[in-house]
């Protein structure tokens, strides 16, 4: 198989852009040179050579030399207009953009085809493990019934720091952000609003279904409080904010919450940034990848191997999408056991189908009881910043 040069146009310098450009220079293996780099602000001082950067996207996206587009910029409008523009004259495309994947994949489908790119994004699940890959390859025959887990390394980062090192939420949330694991946003961080958007691209490549992320309920790790961590450590649990999807015949169920788990439980062991997918599949069975899930080096690793692959003109078949049911269908049907964390009163118990546990203090009061996940996603109490839900797995 021949090898093809690359000349690659990055836009942003950011986290990931650094990360590619360490990993692209100490890998050295990889037949791809940096022509030109597209940031926002002039001003910025940067580790590299001047003679690189430039704010002009069309330096990049007009110069013929340039073959591959490296997406990486935290702007998921901008991104899509650099993108598009990008595959209309013929150029490969790499993104970690998981916002604008989620939500743009119909078009961007479209643009591949049309102007016959290939268009990879393994960075943009789970970063340095490479899921979007396997689920193209290795499970392209096998029964896949579910896939779940830790999706989002800041949020991982924050509830280990905050239940094993005992740090406070706001400081271990500016950690998250210094490191470069947040998102310019971090709300789609900690409201599980990022790890939704992966979740979409697994449903896609596993399943291949399109869906939107508004259509997916979720609920994030913001209002978790100390009487919750207590109630965690009494029962013996470990939190995650874990995303799942599960297929069963031509419905299709996903959401991303908060959930307590075992601590046998192997996802109770993937810690700080580190992210965990588990597969579950008819004949392979049970399968867990650990990886880190954010972070410069780890994310350019995955950006790199998306390069690399260019090399040999991979693309992604999109074989489940090709060969889908078309009943195939997100339903929010099913019914869920969760932990409900009020101050004063709670006054909507009618909502729930059982109510297993009632415990009321001075200092907190909770409920476990099971309820149906289009009922919880609808509910308007759920709105209320003093309660707080945690599934229990
Ligand atoms: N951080 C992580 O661990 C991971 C991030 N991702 C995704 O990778 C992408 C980049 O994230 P990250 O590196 O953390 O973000 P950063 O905020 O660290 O960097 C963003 C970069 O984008 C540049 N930029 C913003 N808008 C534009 C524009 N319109 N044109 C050109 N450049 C622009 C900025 O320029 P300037 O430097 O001038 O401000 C900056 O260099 C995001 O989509 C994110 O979701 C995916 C996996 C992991
Ligand atoms: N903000 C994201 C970055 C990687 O996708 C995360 O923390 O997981």
């Amino acid at each position: 198989m021949t090898k093809k040069r690359l000349k690659l146009g990055i836009f942003g310098f950011g986290c990931v852009g650094t990360g590619l450009y360490k990993v692209l220079e100490e890998a050295g293996s990889v037949e791809a040179n940096i022509k030109k780099i597209c940031i926002k602000h002039a001003d910025k001082p940067r580790p590299i050579n001047k003679k690189y950067f430039t704010t002009d996207k069309e330096e990049l996206l007009l110069d013929p030399e340039i073959n591959v587009i490296v997406e990486l910029i935290d702007d998921a409008k901008a991104a899509f207009e650099i993108v598009s523009k990008a595959m209309k004259n013929g150029k490969a495309v790499v993104s970690a953009n998981k916002k604008m994947i989620a939500e743009r994949l119909p078009e961007l489908l479209k643009l591949e085809q049309t102007y016959k790119v290939p268009f990879l994004y393994e960075a943009s699940v789970c970063a340095s493990i490479p899921i979007i890959r396997n689920l193209e390859e290795y499970y392209d025959n096998d029964l896949l019934t579910s896939v779940s887990g830790i999706f989002n390394g800041s949020t991982n980062f924050i509830l280990t720091k905050m239940i094993n090192d005992h740090v406070s939420y706001p400081v271990v949330l500016k950690e998250a952000q210094e490191k470069g694991f947040a998102e310019s946003d971090p709300t789609l961080d900690v409201e599980g609003i990022d790890p939704k958007y992966k979740l979409c691209i697994i449903l896609f490549h596993a399943f291949g279904l399109i869906t939107q992320p508004k259509d997916i309920f979720n609920f994030g790790i913001s209002r978790i409080s100390d009487f919750d961590l207590n109630f965690a450590q009494q029962r013996n649990y470990a939190i995650k904010l874990i995303a799942k999807c599960n297929k069963n015949g031509n419905e299709i169920t996903g959401f991303c919450a908060p959930t307590f788990i075992e601590k046998e439980d192997p996802l109770a062991h993937v810690k700080y940034e580190y992210n965990g997918v588990v597969l579950e599949s008819a004949f392979s069975e049970n399968q867990l990848m650990i990886g880190k899930g954010a972070g410069d080096k780890p994310t350019g690793s995955a950006v790199l191997s998306d390069i690399s692959a260019l090399t040999y003109d991979y693309k992604y078949e999109n074989k489940k999408y090709k060969h889908v049911d078309k009943n195939l269908k997100l339903v929010n049907n099913g019914t869920y056991k969760v932990y409900v964390r009020y101050n004063d009163t709670f006054s909507n118990f009618e909502d729930f189908s059982s109510i297993e546990e009632k415990f009321t203090s001075p200092y907190g009061n909770y409920f476990i009881g099971s309820i149906n996940l289009e009922t919880l996603s609808q509910s308007q109490w759920i709105k209320n910043k003093n309660i707080n839900i945690i599934f229990i797995s």
